[in-house]
């Protein structure tokens, strides 16, 4: 077919070079710009054309604007950049505008206590700061992620699910506004009274409709101490029963996760850390004989003049579980190192040089109704000998998700979240390596389609526009109509690879 020939006076070169001529409070970088090429997942390798580091708001709506009125002549797209912790290049742009959210003006962290407190934030802050931030007042977040190195709008553009969300629902349930820049370049207050469908749809919208420049999180009171308890089984339908009979009581943890131990040694003490065990003599006899365990994480939060409420709640709590005994491990340690805990591993892994190496993880939501199968399938023939990082899985409340964001999940009423969060050796060939982890990453995947088990992919990444209408199924009409309202020349966000930019010459 014939090619249409961009006019002469629009070629890439001078549609890069145009944006020097916009006036703005920060600035561009034209090289150096690795650092926007790269993520965590350390797979996808995205260099921009141009980095825009904004001082203002309106930074963002003008250079937006600006490429939004070169209309389809240009191939520019736009990815905001938050801490850069995905895996697969979703906040990289391919010769586009990476925007670093986190240089946008760290406007003054507002707390406002009183009968519903809230905190407004800039949409490149990260949860740790905003942790901080709020103790001060005794206040903090309700609900989290395991790792609080991440921002608000890279989040927010997901989900943010950790084991509050039983309870609180995920991070995107505790949202009571936001100020947006659509793919037009518009910077639009949002809410569920205010343009309530870009509200709903930039929550777990994958950065498609709009760039989150502040949002307004609800608050609640912050403990001091946490009481932070593990305990194992060894028969998956005992530790799932008990699992969701937590979630759904009343007066329940306030954190209730889990995660599977694949370790053909028998030995316990690598995952142990901190933990104390309640009977140590009991627990060192413990050896798991090479059976696949799983091990319940639970907190309670409390604060020391209470210990004594604590304690019997606790107690009360741990007698309807059937854990085995032996297996109980307590720890008591400050609210603020129980959230930050992932980042204690984080400097571990550093510290060994395996932090900046191939992370391909996979996150699933499973419908409860068939948590057995695929457990069964993927724990029992899959993932035999190692898991090459830790596996996750809890369940959640749909009750506590608002169905009327982008985020796709199955439809009941409680499903788990499995996580397989694996890191690959580099340059190994063996069963830690990428092209093995790969091998069993698409086995997973392969089951999960033909198993027809109604799994969805959290954090999904697909390659063609058809897997992504599956995954969103009859969700699918609302997410494009939303796309061609908020961002028609799908400038935004071309990471997900969910709509390609439509230009003259394509
Ligand atoms: C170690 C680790 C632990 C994790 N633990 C959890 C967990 O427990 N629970 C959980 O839910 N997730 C978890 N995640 C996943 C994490 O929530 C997502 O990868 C999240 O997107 C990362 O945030 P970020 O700021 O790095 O976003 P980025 O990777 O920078 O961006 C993610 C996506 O959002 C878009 N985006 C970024 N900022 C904005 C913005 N301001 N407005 C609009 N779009 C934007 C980007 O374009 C991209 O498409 C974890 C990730 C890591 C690496
Ligand atoms: C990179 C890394 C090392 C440990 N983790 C994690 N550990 C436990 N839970 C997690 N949740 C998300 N990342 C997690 C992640």
């Amino acid at each position: 077919t014939l090619k249409v020939q961009r006019p002469p006076s629009l070629n890439s070169t001078n549609i890069v070079s145009s944006l020097e001529t916009l006036s703005l409070d920060g600035y561009f970088s034209f090289e150096n710009n690795h650092h926007a090429a790269k993520d965590f997942g350390n797979m996808y390798h995205f260099l921009p054309s141009a980095v825009l580091h904004p001082k203002s708001v309106q930074d963002i709506s003008n250079t937006i604007r600006h490429i939004y009125e070169m209309g389809s002549a240009s191939e520019l797209t736009v990815a905001a950049r938050g801490h850069g912790h995905s895996t697969q290049g979703q906040a990289q742009a391919h010769q586009g505008v990476v925007i670093n959210m986190e240089s946008l003006q760290k406007l003054e962290m507002q707390v406002h206590t009183g009968k519903t407190p809230y905190v407004d934030v800039s949409g490149g802050e990260l949860w740790i700061n905003i942790l901080h931030e709020t103790l001060k007042h005794g206040l903090a977040p309700k609900s989290w992620t395991d790792y609080l190195h991440l921002t608000v709008g890279g989040t927010l553009s997901n989900a943010g699910i950790s084991g509050q969300a039983f309870q609180h629902g995920p991070q995107i349930s505790n949202v009571y506004q936001l100020e947006v820049v659509t793919g037009k370049g518009e910077v639009v207050t949002c809410s569920e009274k205010k343009n309530t469908d870009l509200f709903y749809g930039v929550l777990g919208g994958l950065g498609q409709f709009g760039i989150i420049t502040r949002a307004r999180i609800s608050l609640g009171p912050a403990p001091k101490m946490v009481k932070w308890i593990r305990v194992l089984y060894s028969d998956f339908s005992i530790f799932t029963k008990d699992q969701e009979q937590l979630i759904s009581s009343e007066n329940s943890f306030d954190y209730i996760e889990g995660f599977i131990i694949i370790n053909r040694t028998g030995l316990l003490n690598n995952w142990r850390s901190s933990f104390r065990p309640k009977d140590p003599v009991q627990a060192n006899q413990f050896s798991s004989d090479g059976r696949t365990l799983y091990c319940l994480e639970v907190v309670k939060h409390f604060n020391p003049d209470d210990t004594k409420t604590v304690n019997q709640s606790m107690e009360n709590l741990l007698s309807k579980l059937s854990y085995i005994p032996s297996t109980l491990f307590l720890s008591e340690v400050p609210y603020v190192e129980f959230l930050d805990r992932v980042h204690v591993s984080e400097k571990k892994l550093q510290a060994k040089g395996l932090y900046e190496i191939p992370h391909p993880w996979l996150n699933f939501f499973v419908p409860k109704s068939r948590i057995s199968d695929f457990a069964e399938e993927i724990f029992g023939n899959i993932l035999t000998d190692t898991s090459n990082g830790p596996i996750l899985i809890y369940p959640v409340n749909q009750s506590k998700w608002n169905n009327k964001t982008s985020l796709v999940t199955p439809d009941e009423d409680v499903f788990y979240l499995v996580a397989f969060l694996t890191s690959a050796m580099p340059s190994s060939t063996g069963t830690d390596g990428l092209a093995h982890i790969l091998t069993q990453n698409k086995r997973i995947l392969d089951f999960c389609a033909t198993a027809e088990l109604g799994i969805k992919q959290y954090l999904p990444h697909y390659n063609t526009q058809e897997e992504w209408q599956a995954h969103f199924g009859p969700r699918w009409k609302v997410f494009a109509q939303r796309k061609l309202a908020y961002d028609p020349l799908a400038i935004l966000a071309p990471g997900q690879r969910i709509f390609r930019k439509a230009t003259r010459t394509s």
